[in-house]
């Protein structure tokens, strides 16, 4: 897409979402004209636009070339990443962090991609165990790694502000692939180091 028609998508997806907006908040009875709400419509248009902007993006433009040569062959573990996602069921947040470790196959990735890949999913609408399987495919498509293992433990805010409301909830789920699967002394080290 040419940036001129892209910069034209993101120009009337905003209005698109700036005009639902302004219904929702006078389907709640609210005066959409008082002061306080005349610039929420675009306000908040403009923070969705930037909560789900994972879907603008691809794998191949995040890692940007940063994945190098190397021939180590222990694990990597990059831990405590912070992630804030949509739940796809109420559009309300979770968030918690995200620990991956990978056993190279003779490529490594940039350090700050890893962050980079779990905001990419993180940043749409999203269940936990869909996004920790996504994380995981991403990284072996990047490296070709041996293994990965990712583990996410987040906070629902749909089982806390409503619902059930638990405020001390919260739910791990993890994905093993290749070697982290396979091989239980690979798993345990893993688990281990993000213990
Ligand atoms: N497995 C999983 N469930 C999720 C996630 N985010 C939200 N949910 C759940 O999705 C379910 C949707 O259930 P429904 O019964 O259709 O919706 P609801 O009536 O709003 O459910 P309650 O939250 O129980 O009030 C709820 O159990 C949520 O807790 C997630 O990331 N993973
Ligand atoms: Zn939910």
């Amino acid at each position: 897409m040419t940036d001129n028609l892209s910069k034209h998508k993101a120009l009337s997806e905003h209005e698109t979402l700036s005009a639902h907006y302004r219904a929702i908040i006078e389907s709640l009875g609210e005066d959409i004209h008082r002061d306080g709400l005349a610039d929420t419509p675009t306000r908040a248009a403009k923070a969705m636009q930037y909560l789900t902007r994972g879907y603008q993006q691809s794998l191949e433009e995040i890692v940007n070339g940063a994945v190098f040569e190397s021939d180590i062959s222990e694990m990597v573990v990059i831990k405590d990443i912070e992630l804030y996602s949509l739940c796809e069921h109420h559009m309300l947040p979770f968030i918690g962090k995200c620990h991956i470790g990978y056993i190279p196959n003779g490529k490594v990735l940039g350090l700050s991609k890893f962050a980079r890949i779990v905001d990419m999913f993180a940043r749409r609408l999203q269940i936990q165990e869909n996004m920790t399987k996504q994380i995981a495919d991403a990284i072996i498509e990047a490296t070709g790694a041996k293994g990965v293992g990712v583990v996410i433990e987040a906070q629902h805010m749909c089982m806390m502000m409503r619902g059930v409301e638990k405020q001390n909830s919260s739910m791990t789920s993890s994905v093993m692939l290749g070697l982290m699967r396979d091989n239980l002394s690979s798993r345990e080290e893993f688990l281990q180091f993000i213990r």
